[in-house]
């Protein structure tokens, strides 16, 4: 039996959780938020001591709540945290919404999808967010996609212009990025890059971080490549045994 899931496994295993009535879906995405706030510390236990800052990338699926929790978490440690939104926060499903009202409560949102990538005052956002990255190399932690992504993150290409500016500034290698679950554009299930050979349709991570088993994604392809440090955090799913049916 291997213990890489697929990402159908995985939502099977969380669903027979859930059907169980041993734990919600909220409380697993409270524990996958609460995960990527340790994986962080635990990778880089320096950014303990003081307040840091970080900005949230949010996408509209589960991964963003995930996203959510962590911005919240980090905010309760004092960081100031940042948090845009690919989406609709409308069509949240029902445990990220939640997650984006309680964050609501402590913070901004920004939405992601403004066409002309002009703020109000004329500003480019890639520009605003280039003087942000360079004057205060925040963490960046990509919740866009995870098991959820089914297609190309090609027409995203401003929010991945971001991750370019990461890459293209090299006074910067200090820059952390961490993907929750896994980078967005790569599939969980083969570790390419969906819809495409092009690997800039994907964000590379420092550190993954990760929920109850590393998905076949984690180690093939460009997923082994972009990943960085992969960290698998419990979420409280139980021996891998108990899932036979699933996972066999
Ligand atoms: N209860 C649960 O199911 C849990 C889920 N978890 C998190 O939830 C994630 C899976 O959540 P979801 O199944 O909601 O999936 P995702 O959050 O990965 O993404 C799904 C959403 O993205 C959209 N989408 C997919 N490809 C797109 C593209 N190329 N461009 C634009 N939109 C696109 C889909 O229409 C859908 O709205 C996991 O990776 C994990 O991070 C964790 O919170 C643990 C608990
Ligand atoms: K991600």
């Amino acid at each position: 039996m291997t213990e890489l899931l697929t990402a159908a496994q995985m939502r099977a295993i969380e669903e027979a959780a859930i059907a169980s009535g041993e734990v919600t879906g909220l409380e697993l995405m409270e524990r996958a938020g609460r995960g990527v706030v340790e994986a962080i510390f635990e990778e880089w236990p320096e950014l303990k001591a003081t307040s840091h800052r970080a900005v949230v990338l949010c996408g509209p699926g589960n991964n963003g709540g995930d996203g959510f929790v962590a911005a919240r978490l980090l905010k309760e440690w004092s960081w100031e945290v940042e948090v845009f939104l690919y989406g609709d926060p409308e069509n949240l499903p029902p445990d990220a919404k939640v997650n984006y009202e309680r964050w609501c409560g402590m913070g901004e949102v920004r939405l992601l999808d403004f066409p002309n990538l002009t703020d109000a005052d004329g500003e480019s956002f890639n520009e605003a967010m280039y003087v942000r990255v360079r004057e205060d190399q925040p963490l960046l932690i990509d919740a866009l996609f995870g098991t959820g992504l089914t297609r190309s993150i090609e027409g995203l290409l401003p929010i991945l212009e971001l991750t370019d500016l990461y890459a293209a500034m090299p006074e910067l290698s200090d820059v952390r990025t961490v993907a929750v679950d896994i980078p967005s554009g790569i599939s969980s299930d083969t570790g390419e890059i969906v819809g495409t050979a092009d690997p800039r349709m994907a964000v590379p991570a420092n550190l993954t971080v990760t929920f109850h088993k590393q998905k076949i994604g984690h180690k093939n392809d460009w997923g082994r490549r972009l990943c960085g440090h992969v960290v698998v955090k419990d979420i409280g799913l139980g021996p891998w045994d108990r899932y036979a049916g699933i996972v066999e």
